[in-house]
Formats: C-alpha cells, structure tokens, sequence
C-alpha cells in the first residue's frame, strides 16, 4: 500500500516542486492538492511541466476530508497558516511536516518576535522536531510533526556541523554570507522580485534583521552547546533557484587543511546527500540544481585562523521540498533516498 499525501499550497513554489517529486515516488499517492487561488483548475493548467505525470484538479483547503484521505499532509504555506491544520492532524492520528516555519523553534517567543505572529499551538512545539535528517534522523524516524528546516539555515547549518560538534568553532565569530535565487521568495508578485529589479542586479537585503537568523542561532547553538550569535546576511542574485553560502569562523586552535577536512569526512562519510567535494571542486549552485544534495568544502586561511566553508543547496530541494521527502522517507520507515536518489541538472 502506498502512502498516501496530501500537499496544501501545492501550487506555490515549495508545493510545485513536492508535487514534482512526490509524482515520482514509488511509494507514494497524490491524494489532494490544494490551492488558494486555482480551485477545480487541473494542476497541469498551473504548471505544464507536469502535464502526463500529474492529472489531478487543485481543490480548496478542506481539513476534515484532507485529514480523512491522507497518511501525510505537507504544508508549503505562508507561515502562521500551517498551526491550525496541524492540530487537526494531529488529533487524527496522522503526520504532518511543515515546510513554513511554524515548528522550527523550541521558543514560542523567538518565533513571535522574528514572524510578528502569535504562536497559537505552543504545546506543539514541544513535540515537534526539527526536520534536518543530517542532525536529528532518529528523532524524525518517530515524530508525527516535523518542521522543515528553512533554506538558509539547511545550507549554513550543514556547512558548520562538523566543526561546532566538535567543540572546534570560536563560536562568538561566526559570520554566514548567502546569496539566493528568486524562487525563494515564492511565486507571488512582489515589487522587489519582479523582473527589472532582479535581472542583472546583485544586492544585499534585511541585514541584521533576518528570520532565518534566529533559526541559524538555536541551530548552531545546539551543535555547540551553548547560545550562539552571529552576522548573517542575505543577497538576491539574478537566478531561479540555488543557494549559495560562505560561513566564515576563527578555529579556537591551529589546524591544518588535512585535519580539518578529516573531520568533515567523517561526519558525513555515511551522509548521501552531503558531498564533502574533493580538494580542488568548490561548490556551485549549478551543481545541486534539481537534486537534494547540499556540496560542502571547508577551506582554512591559515593567515588568519579562520575557517571559510562554502556550501551549495537548490532552496526548492534541499533547502524546501527534497529535504520534506527525505523526512517523509524517515517517518515511514523507507530507504532515505527513496525518490530522490537523483543527481542535479547542469548546465
Ligand atoms: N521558496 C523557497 O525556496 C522556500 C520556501 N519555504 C517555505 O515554504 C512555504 C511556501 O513557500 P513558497 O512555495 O515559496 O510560497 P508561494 O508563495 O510560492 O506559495 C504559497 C502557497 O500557499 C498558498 N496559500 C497562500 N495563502 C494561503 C491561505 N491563506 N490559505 C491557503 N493557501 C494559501 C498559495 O496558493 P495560490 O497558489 O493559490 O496563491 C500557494 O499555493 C513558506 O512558508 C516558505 O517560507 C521554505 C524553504 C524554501
Ligand atoms: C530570496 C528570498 O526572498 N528568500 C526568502 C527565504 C525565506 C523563507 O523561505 O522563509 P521562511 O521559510 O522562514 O518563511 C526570504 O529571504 O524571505
């Protein structure tokens, strides 16, 4: 028996891109799709890339006949929507994994502070887990709510591990410079996404003052054990789609190159989706595009005691809908890379 899932904000971006996928998974049945603005349209009237994998129609949100079909409901919705459907899941016995931000901090406060919105199912996030496999695999393999990781955050996160686990970070120098593509701000119009103000332009936005900030914070904090600050700044580049992060850190001790990637090989020697690149192969978005892999390297400065660790995710895949399925995979007791054992598209 296949699962079955259900994808609310199925016609956004993040929700396009699970349709995608989930289409192509041997384990898994579309169920219902659902959409604020295109209700009885077919889905591949909205995106015709799909035409002869996806012959559903979009449907309105309806909770109780949603919760009713499906084993799994994703949520790819503006954040503060998410709380009341997955209270209703919840108490129907089934699973659900958040592609918003609703249940990725442990503090109802920081959430509050940072999305200017109360948090409405507090006792929720106590049981949630944070949905990055990589860091919490045996807590997701038996969640029923996950909450999926942001996409600057997946990339600074997995770019960082290995070396805050091991104590080896000054942690109060961390600085995380990431630039994104357009797609990461969803499909709705916008004046500072449209056409003329991204095409050929490069600039730098919210700085100091990002929601994925605090998210980086308890993160990194964990891995370290203790709280942690540091400057992130966010760039829009005139692209679709990547993620491309430089996280600078002093190392509390001299390490040559040699030591530092050892520790990176063995973090993530078992890992599919991290690619450690061979000295020599810097990440780049075009190497992840349309796959689930976030490339990593790790470069030391020996000039001036700092590390520079460049990582690369596709926001949509890893940094959105991939990383969803591979939890859906964990929750179900599937092979991880079920569906999306796929290399990137290049160029
Ligand atoms: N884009 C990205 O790279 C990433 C996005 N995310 C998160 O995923 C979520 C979705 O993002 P994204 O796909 O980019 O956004 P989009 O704006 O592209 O899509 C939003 C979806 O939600 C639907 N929707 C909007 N408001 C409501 C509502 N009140 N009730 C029901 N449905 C509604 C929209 O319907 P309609 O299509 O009819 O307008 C659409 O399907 C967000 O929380 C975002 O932060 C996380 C990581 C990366
Ligand atoms: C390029 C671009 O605009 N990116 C988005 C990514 C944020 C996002 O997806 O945020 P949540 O998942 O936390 O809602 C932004 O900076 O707001």
């Amino acid at each position: 028996m296949k699962i079955k899932v259900g994808i609310i904000g199925a016609t956004g971006y993040a929700g396009a891109e699970l349709v995608r996928l989930l289409s192509a998974h041997p384990e898994a049945e579309l169920v219902a799709l659902t959409t604020q603005s295109y209700g009885g349209k077919s889905f591949c009237e909205v995106y015709p890339h799909l035409y002869k994998y996806v012959d559903q129609k979009c449907c309105e949100l309806d909770i109780p006949d949603l919760v009713g079909k499906a084993d799994v409901i994703f949520a790819a919705l503006p954040h503060g929507h998410a709380i009341p459907v997955a209270r209703e899941v919840l108490k129907q016995g089934k699973k659900f994994i958040d592609l918003g931000a609703d249940f990725r901090f442990d503090r109802r406060e920081v959430y509050e502070q940072w999305y200017k919105v109360e948090h409405t199912a507090p006792d929720l996030l106590e049981q949630k887990v944070y949905g990055l496999p990589e860091v919490y695999r045996e807590k997701i393999k038996s969640a029923s709510l996950v909450g999926n990781p942001g996409c600057y955050p997946t990339s600074v996160i997995l770019g960082l591990a290995p070396l805050l686990k091991h104590g080896l970070v000054d942690t109060g120098t961390v600085v995380a410079d990431s630039k994104s593509g357009v797609s990461g701000a969803g499909r709705g119009l916008s004046l500072g996404n449209h056409f003329c103000e991204v095409n050929e332009n490069f600039r730098a936005y919210n700085v100091g003052m990002h929601r994925h900030t605090p998210e980086i914070e308890q993160e990194l904090g964990k891995l370290a054990g203790e709280e942690m600050v540091i400057s992130f700044t966010p760039h829009l580049t005139p692209m679709n789609r990547g993620i491309l992060s430089t996280v600078y850190a002093k190392l509390k001790q001299e390490m040559t190159l040699g030591q530092v990637r050892s520790i990176y090989e063995e973090y993530y020697r078992s890992e599919f989706f991290v690619r450690l690149l061979p000295p020599g192969i810097l990440p780049q978005t075009k190497a992840v595009a349309g796959s689930n892999h976030c490339d990593v390297v790790p470069v030391v400065d020996p000039r001036t005691g700092r590390v520079v660790v460049i990582s690369a995710i596709d926001n949509l895949i890893k940094g959105a809908a991939g990383q969803a399925v591979q939890n859906m995979n964990l929750m179900f007791g599937l092979p991880e890379i079920t569906g999306l054992n796929r290399p990137g598209l290049y160029p």
